[in-house]
């Protein structure tokens, strides 16, 4: 509210202020302004001037200032005899010279839009150095009123009451240290430093033996004699002129570091002016309409509350028996294989129990890991898994699941402080860990994710975990979500917020995607959407979304020139699997492409599936997503296909879970959060003021399947006849059954169905449906191929 009030003050304060500042700004006013003052500048030079010889003969008719009679001897006539007489009579003297020069360098600034932050200093320090000239000349030359000026000559009597002529003359002089001093810094190192130089450029003309032996012994000396090495000089004349250049060099080398000094100087502080007026405006736009902020447009949007979501009795009983009587087993059954323990702790966890082992010294780890099913066998529990060694650890552990597994509600760990006070991009709390601590992990670094478990363990609450918590951290103006969902009922609930966190390409009425074509049109969009982004950030000259989007509140990129705040995008694909089955490299390659090269864009991937195998995810894929969450899986191959390990097949299901960013494997026991509690959340949002449409994706124009009707007969593949026949017989129009009894690829399959539809065999393209097929048997259809022979 207030910061609402504080800018309502700004606008009204604006128009006056802004009016007058955009005239003094226009460059129209200026160039006249700076062409003003530089003449009158030379106005006041000339005048000066001629005032100096026509001093005493023009005094006495300024009086008679519009008598026409009189005339003056001044150059520049009675009006540049009265300034004249003003500035240096009854001014500074001579000292007044100052102000035109002065003037006629600001005209130029001004003229040229040059900077005017440096003539400020030169103004000021002018004042102070003009006053004091003319006092001192005061002083010195009482008589001369033209000299000091009244105000140099009235000044100096008033001192001299006060110092007499010695005080005054100190004080004068002490002035005139400090104005050196401060104006430019002079010390008296600086005067010092002068001497040497010369000193050395003085006796180079003596130089001595030493040197040249220097010289002759090892070239990279003579290039700094010494002072002491000078001076120790007498004899050797002739060596004088050889070693000349040599000493010339070291002088000039300070003499010319000196000026280069002052060169650097003055190049430096032109780059920071330029720098100073770019970041002005930038600042001055911040300064006068705050800074931009993205969520304005629904300004008044709640995020979801807490009691949206459900509570469930989730305290954690330590059960001491079970404890111990797991413990008792441990210890036996590792000495039944001759491994002792030094000692033994255990962390109890939602759904496993972490029981560390220190092992006697001397026994080899991997000892232990090859009793893992052993260990298992005499526990006789499911779920056991061994971790030799624990990383950072010098200690083994065990997992053994609980008997009583505790749900890990959503609600605890969205309300965990942890997740609260994230400052991360895009924070997920995917559930807590062994150690019952809430693992928030931020998608923007991960910066893709591949979610794999047999079906029922728990991969979609998994992904509505990761949904949810977007949705409780993030501002609809900050992430988008492209969901696409082949099994049509997982993400159907999220349709209620499509206009505030949806994106969807331009004509499509469903903003969840449920059929490969328009998969493939989306995913294809999305790789254009991530060239325009990255041609966006290159002319901003940022390297990534978040420093652009920084850029961007910041006033400092135009959005006339095409910029715009960039919210992130999150896409996720459930059920993989089926997508890369039915339409293969025209999803693998755009999702490849993307998952290699979105993540410095805002783009990131979710990608889900029942079916770990690795014709699903294949090397491509899994080189470009180093976070994996793996869910139960049946196999200890789909364990190895995603985590590049074992483990996920020892899960015990219900959202047990392990997750690996490239390194490290963390166990954890995923929230779980309910269909109603995800409609509960949906509907909140979804019944606030909305965007008017779902966020637009580019328009991607692909080719459709079965939009192509004038295929020529001559161009027709040549299992064209034997894909009717198999349409025809299975009374059925999929590409898919083509790819299958046919033995083909998408594309060929796609192009058959293209053909079979101009040729009259199958009807149109029906969206997720299978065509219709046209023809009823094997005869009608040999009969309409003959006919055709026979007409063409
Ligand atoms: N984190 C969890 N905590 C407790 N129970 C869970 C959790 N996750 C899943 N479950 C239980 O497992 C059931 C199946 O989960 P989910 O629907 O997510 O499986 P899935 O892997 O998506 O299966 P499918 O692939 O067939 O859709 C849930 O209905 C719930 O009872």
């Amino acid at each position: 509210m207030a910061k609402k009030k504080k800018t309502v003050t700004k606008t009204e304060r604006k128009p006056l202020f802004k009016g007058v500042k955009a005239f003094f700004g226009n460059r129209q006013t200026q160039t006249i302004i700076g062409a003003f003052i530089i003449l009158f500048a030379v106005f006041l030079i000339i005048s000066f001037f001629s005032y100096f010889f026509s001093w005493q003969e023009d005094q006495s008719q300024l009086a008679d200032f519009s008598n026409k009679n009189i005339t003056v001897k001044n150059l520049l006539g009675k009006i540049g005899a009265s300034i004249s007489h003003f500035f240096i009579y009854n001014g500074f003297g001579v000292a007044s010279l100052y102000i035109p020069v002065l003037s006629f360098f600001t005209g130029v600034a001004i003229f040229l839009k040059g900077s005017l932050k440096h003539l400020k200093k030169y103004w000021g320090w002018g004042i102070l150095g003009m006053i004091w000239i003319s006092i001192t000349l005061g002083f010195f030359s009482a008589k001369n009123s033209l000299l000091a000026g009244i105000i140099g000559y009235e000044i100096n009597n008033y001192l001299l009451q006060f110092l007499g002529k010695t005080g005054l003359l100190l004080a004068l002089l002490f002035l005139l240290i400090s104005y050196l001093v401060i104006r430019f810094k002079f010390t008296p190192e600086k005067i010092k430093g002068i001497f040497p130089a010369k000193k050395i450029v003085e006796k180079s003309e003596n130089v001595d033996e030493t040197i040249i032996n220097h010289q002759e012994i090892n070239p990279s000396i003579k290039t700094v004699p010494t002072e002491k090495e000078v001076d120790e000089s007498t004899d050797f004349e002739l060596s004088v002129k050889d070693l000349k250049p040599t000493i010339e060099k070291h002088s000039t080398v300070v003499t010319s570091g000196e000026e280069t000094n002052h060169k650097v100087e003055i190049d430096v502080e032109k780059i920071v002016e330029e720098q100073h007026v770019e970041e002005n405006l930038s600042s001055k736009l911040v300064k006068d309409f705050g800074e931009f902020d993205p969520t304005l447009e629904l300004g008044n949007y709640k995020f979801p509350t807490l009691n949206l979501l459900r509570d469930y009795n989730e305290s954690i009983s330590v059960d001491q028996e079970e404890l111990e009587a797991h413990k008792n087993r441990i210890v036996e059954t590792l000495n039944n294989y001759n491994i002792g323990i030094a000692r033994i702790k255990a962390t109890v966890g939602p759904t496993v129990t972490l029981y560390e082992i220190v092992p006697d010294a001397g026994i080899r780890i991997s000892k232990i890991k090859n009793l893992e099913d052993d260990i298992a066998l005499s526990l006789s529990a499911m779920g056991i898994r061994i971790i030799a060694p624990i990383p950072g650890k010098g200690t083994i552990g065990i997992e053994v699941p609980n008997k009583k597994a505790t749900m890990v509600s959503m609600k605890s760990v969205i309300s965990s402080a942890k997740f609260q006070n994230s400052e991360m991009e895009l924070p997920i709390a995917l559930g807590k860990t062994i150690s019952n601590e809430t693992f928030v992990v931020d998608l923007a670094k991960m910066p893709h994710l591949l979610m794999a478990g047999a079906t029922g363990q728990g991969k979609s609450v998994g992904l509505n975990a990761v949904l949810t918590s977007l949705l409780y951290k993030k501002h609809p103006a900050e992430v988008k979500f492209v969901l696409v969902d082949p099994k049509k009922v997982e993400l159907t609930l999220f349709n209620h917020i499509e206009r505030h966190y949806l994106a969807k390409l331009p004509d499509t009425e469903e903003a969840i995607i449920t059929d490969t074509t328009k998969v493939i049109n989306t995913l294809n969009s999305l790789c254009i959407e991530m060239d325009a982004r990255y041609d966006l950030l290159k002319t901003a000259m940022v390297r990534n979304i978040k420093e652009y989007n920084a850029k961007f509140k910041a006033r400092k990129l135009n959005p006339e020139n095409g910029h715009k705040y960039l919210p992130y995008i999150v896409l996720v694909i459930d059920e993989f699997a089926d997508l890369i089955m039915t339409a293969g490299k025209e999803v693998e390659t755009p999702i490849a492409r993307l998952a290699q090269l979105a993540r410095a864009i805002g783009i990131h991937l979710i990608v889900a599936t029942q079916r770990p195998s690795v014709n699903v995810i294949t090397g491509i894929i899994k080189a470009n997503f180093p976070a994996r969450a793996a869910f139960r899986v049946t196999s200890k191959i789909d364990s190895r296909t995603i985590l590049d390990g074992s483990g996920a097949d020892q899960l015990i299901g219900k959202g047990d879970m392990l997750f690996s960013n490239g390194n490290d494997i963390i166990r954890l026991q995923c929230a779980f959060v309910d269909t109603p509690e995800v409609e509960k959340i949906t509907d909140f949002i979804g019944s606030q003021r909305a965007y008017p449409n779902a966020y637009l994706l580019p328009e991607y124009t692909g080719e459709e399947v079965g939009t192509s009707l004038d295929i020529d007969i001559s161009e027709r593949d040549v299992l064209f006849r034997d894909a009717a026949l198999v349409i025809v017989l299975a009374q059925q129009g999929s590409a898919s059954l083509l790819q299958r009894k046919l033995k083909l690829g998408y594309n060929r399959a796609g192009r058959l169905i293209d053909q079979l539809e101009a040729a009259g065999i199958v009807g149109q393209f029906e969206g997720s449906k299978a065509r219709q097929v046209l023809i009823p048997d094997e005869m009608s259809l040999n009969q309409l191929l003959d006919g055709e022979k026979n007409n063409s």
